[in-house]
């Protein structure tokens, strides 16, 4: 399964921009490495333009998500779509979605953990179901956004109904990094998964986002890492039955005791 990340410089407040620029990465990637799957960032079309977000936001996400159908059918790829400020009823949300070679929307969540150090909190509304496996490829995965990777209780979950491959879109900010690193790789070998995640660089009001988009294996080793500052497309190839092979040497889903863990925490 053939992978690119775009580690995108996003233009905040300019979703028209944005949406030029994917495309035309799309477009060029498609003919450079034809992958399977492509990752865009989080917040792509705006960045975290907050104060006024309610102007950019995509009214139920009427232009984003033809826009990715559109693409996703005309290049014949799988679209991890980052995610976009999506208004529904007033209330602005932090949507991700995934669209197949199709062009049809296989998955839609809404950002659950909203960050207080970026103050998502004061200005959008958190979606209100965890997220859930989806189907590309007949692989089952998992998609989840920046602050989302640092709560393991939603994580292990899409792991025990057998997800293979982990996708985190991200801004993440530089002074977190090690952070951001370190938890992908724990969160691999814990759950025996492969971690493909996609960050921006460039700064926005005084916050600058770091990059190091990641594939990280099942054992923990990362395959590729972006750099912190530059824009840039990383490529990659992985074979999902490593997954296998590493829950059958290290049977840590055969050993749970699921009946002595405490509920509810
Ligand atoms: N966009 C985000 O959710 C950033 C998360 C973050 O900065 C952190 O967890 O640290």
């Amino acid at each position: 399964m053939k992978i690119s990340i775009y580690q995108m410089e996003i233009t905040p407040g300019k979703p028209a921009e944005n949406q030029q620029k994917v495309k035309a990465w799309v477009e060029k990637e498609v003919k450079h490495s034809k992958p399977d799957i492509i990752v865009l960032p989080e917040m792509w079309t705006t960045s975290y333009t907050l104060e006024e977000i309610h102007h950019y936001a995509d009214d139920h996400g009427k232009t984003i998500i033809p826009f990715l159908q559109d693409t996703a059918k005309t290049f014949e790829i799988n679209i991890i779509g980052g995610s976009f400020a999506n208004k529904m009823d007033e209330k602005v949300y932090n949507t991700a979605v995934v669209i197949n070679r199709k062009g049809e929307v296989v998955y839609q969540y809404s950002k659950v953990h909203l960050v207080p150090m970026l103050n998502e909190p004061q200005y959008l509304t958190a979606g209100q179901k965890v997220p859930e496996i989806f189907e590309l490829e007949g692989v089952k995965m998992g998609l989840i956004i920046c602050y989302d990777l640092r709560f393991t209780e939603i994580i292990r979950p899409l792991a025990l109904e057998g997800a293979e491959v982990l996708f985190v879109v991200a801004e993440w900010p530089t002074p977190r990094l090690n952070h951001w690193k370190n938890i992908q790789i724990t969160r691999a070998i814990e759950n025996q998964m492969f971690v493909v995640s996609c960050n921006n660089v460039g700064s926005y009001q005084n916050v600058t986002y770091g990059g190091c988009s990641m594939v990280v294996n099942p054992w923990g080793d990362t395959l590729l890492e972006g750099s912190t500052d530059e824009e840039e497309t990383l490529s990659v190839s992985i074979d999902v039955e490593e997954t296998k092979t590493a829950r059958e040497q290290v049977p840590v889903f055969t050993s749970r005791v699921p009946h002595l863990y405490k509920q509810g925490l």
